[in-house]
């Protein structure tokens, strides 16, 4: 059986990565890349479908683990009765090949260790042609090849390759396994002890450059750390998590790919990063976006792949039962072929402040976002999907016409640091118009809040975001209304849900955790409407819901005392950062004054409320 979600630690070379359980088994790892096929997958099934564990032979009595400070590595300490060994797991800076690298230190007594590794190409369905070579062992299907590099003998049991030792104080044994495409010769043998020299050295120099000080400075990095970890460096995209179809309810259907770079999700990273001090990876997921987006703006999607592919067809791993049960287990997102109108806004926000916030801008930039906002003038209108991407019927939802609205007001702004005078009369009136629908269509007076569709009964707790975006200043009494109405209706033991499953057709069963991107929303919002001493409580809360290593999925089980969700999501550790930052009153950047101080439509919200 797998282990608890929490109870995943990461490991990652910023083009794919490792989970590795308490247990010392790694139990997920798509390779080459996040999207490639799984060769450890018994995360969604059994030690059948694919793990490598490293663990003591006799029972375990204790195990701790941390990450080494500032860093990605990895160090799982085993107690057993015949004495102490510390794992260290971590993946070194690629170069040609990517390299597992697994060494076990004694550490005290002489301790019986095992090490037993299954490998299974394709998501754990394809059982490799396994052979000795001169210095290992090779395993080889189809397009797939490793190589196991290591110290300790080794000998096949069960489909299975194993190795029993005893571990002295002071000794190491070593374990590399390493990828390569099984058409090209065998991958060149690294020195792991070196590899681990030059790996902890780059995450040093990594997190030196960050400017992360303050109370939650270790939180921050430890977040930073994590997107960093879920960046694809060839190309600069980021995915929303390592993992597919962990469920968002135990047993349930809510189970989704994340290894796929969202428009909305990466956008904030985007912010997060640059908040953190992280320009160079700011300025690649710009580069990302400009090469993924380009072409006629019709054709925009809500995400693309690593590199920006576009196909990311939907399909179900039928010999996967799924994690604890909870299938399907699903490749691919059917939700890329979903108009969610959201996206326009939160790309033009990153517009505004990667690109003059970078550069200074070069208005050869603006063509593209222009193109996008043209389209958006024909479509704003219309139903969408919205941010929590129904698989219900299209809707009027009150976010997506916030962020619309966000679009046109980004678009004035770039339009008016260019010094263009065209378009600027014609999105002024539009991004007026958007407003005064949203606060006539979208409040409801006897909830005193906005609510998720026009004309509805329903909350949403992507509405907290709507101070933050500029859409009415934090004083509105219609976005004091909307944060309560949010804590009142929305708050389950004292976190915060999307929106109320039971209530809404979002075309799935009810039932799902708390949504921890949203409780870091709360935080801000709370902070926002002054209620500091509240917003603190919860954002400490919210931390020691993290794991031990610091690590947060998608959502929480409150009645279970569980993770529940993708693992780790980079939209729980963005909200975390730029929640921290607001609480420490530094960094986030879109509190920061707006260029034009203060849009005609704000005035006029305000004149209204
Ligand atoms: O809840 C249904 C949808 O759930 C996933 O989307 C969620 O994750 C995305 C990535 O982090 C996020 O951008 C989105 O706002 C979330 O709702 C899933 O990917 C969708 O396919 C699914 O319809």
């Amino acid at each position: 059986m797998a282990c608890r979600i929490e109870d995943y630690g990461l490991i990652g070379d910023c083009e794919t990565s490792a989970l590795v359980g308490k247990d010392g088994s790694i139990d997920w790892l798509c390779w080459p890349t996040f999207s490639s096929g799984a060769c450890f997958a018994a995360l969604l099934g059994s030690p059948e479908n694919g793990r490598w564990q490293i663990s003591p032979a006799t029972e375990i009595v204790k195990v701790s683990r941390r990450y080494r400070p500032h860093t990605l590595i990895l160090e799982t300490l085993f107690e057993a009765k015949d004495g102490r060994f510390t794992l260290i797991d971590f993946m070194p800076v690629r170069g040609k090949h990517s390299d597992v690298v697994r060494i076990v230190r004694g550490v005290q007594g002489a301790v019986a260790v095992r090490m037993e590794l299954a490998m299974r190409f394709d998501y754990g369905r394809v059982v490799p042609w396994v052979t000795r070579c001169e210095d290992g062992l090779q395993a080889i299907a189809g397009p797939d090849m490793t190589v196991l590099r290591t110290s300790a003998e080794l000998h096949g049991e069960d489909m299975k390759t194993v190795s029993e030792f005893e571990l002295k104080e002071g000794e190491d044994v070593t374990f590399v396994l390493t990828y390569g495409a099984s058409h090209e010769p065998r991958p060149r043998a690294i020195d792991p002890h070196k590899a681990l020299e030059d790996t902890e050295h780059t995450w040093l120099k990594w997190t030196q450059r960050g400017k992360t000080a303050g109370p939650y400075s270790e939180a921050i990095e430890r977040s930073l750390i994590t997107l960093k970890a879920l960046t694809y460096k060839p190309t600069g995209g980021i995915v929303a998590a390592v993992t597919t179809s962990l469920p968002e309810a135990l047993g349930g259907n809510r189970n989704w790919d994340y290894r796929y770079c969202w428009l909305r999700d990466a956008t904030f990273t985007l912010l997060a990063l640059m908040n953190g001090g992280y320009y160079e990876e700011a300025t690649a997921w710009k580069n990302w976006l400009r090469r993924a987006i380009a072409g006629s703006p019709e054709q925009l999607q809500i995400m693309y792949g690593i590199s920006g592919e576009r196909n990311l067809l939907e399909w179900e791993a039928t010999w996967l039962p799924g994690y604890e049960q909870s299938a399907p287990v699903r490749m691919g997102n059917a939700a890329s072929n979903q108009v969610q109108l959201d996206v326009y806004g939160e790309v033009m926000d990153a517009y505004l402040h990667a690109e003059l916030g970078i550069e200074d801008g070069d208005p050869e930039s603006f063509k593209l976002p222009q193109n996008m906002v043209e389209h958006l003038e024909t479509i704003w209108d219309q139903p969408d999907q919205g941010i929590w991407e129904s698989r219900g019927g299209p809707q009027q939802f009150t976010y997506s016409k916030v962020m619309a609205w966000v679009a046109f007001d980004r678009a004035i702004r770039a339009a008016e640091h260019f010094g263009y005078s065209d378009p600027i009369a014609r999105w002024t009136e539009l991004r007026d118009r958007i407003h005064a629908e949203v606060c006539a269509k979208a409040f409801d007076n006897e909830l005193g809040s906005f609510v998720q569709t026009y004309g509805s009964k329903m909350l949403d707790a992507s509405l907290l975001l709507m101070p933050l975006v500029g859409f009415l200043p934090n004083e509105d009494p219609r976005i004091k209304g909307t944060i309560e109405a949010i804590e009142k209706h929305l708050v389950s033991d004292g976190l915060v849900l999307r929106y109320d499953t039971s209530k809404v057709d979002d075309g799935l069963p009810p039932g799902e955790g708390v949504f921890l991107a949203c409780s870091f929303w709360m935080v801000n919002a709370l902070k926002r409407i002054g209620r500091e001493e509240d917003a603190r409580k919860l954002f400490e809360h919210l931390l020691s819901l993290r794991n031990d290593l610091g690590l947060l999925s998608e959502e929480y089980d409150t009645t279970q005392k569980r993770q529940v969700g993708n693992f780790p999501q980079a939209l729980s550790h963005i909200a975390l950062v730029n929640a921290a930052f607001s609480l420490q009153g530094d960094g986030n950047l879109r509190h920061r004054a707006p260029r034009n101080k203060e849009s005609s439509s704000r005035r006029a919200s305000k004149q209204q409320a």
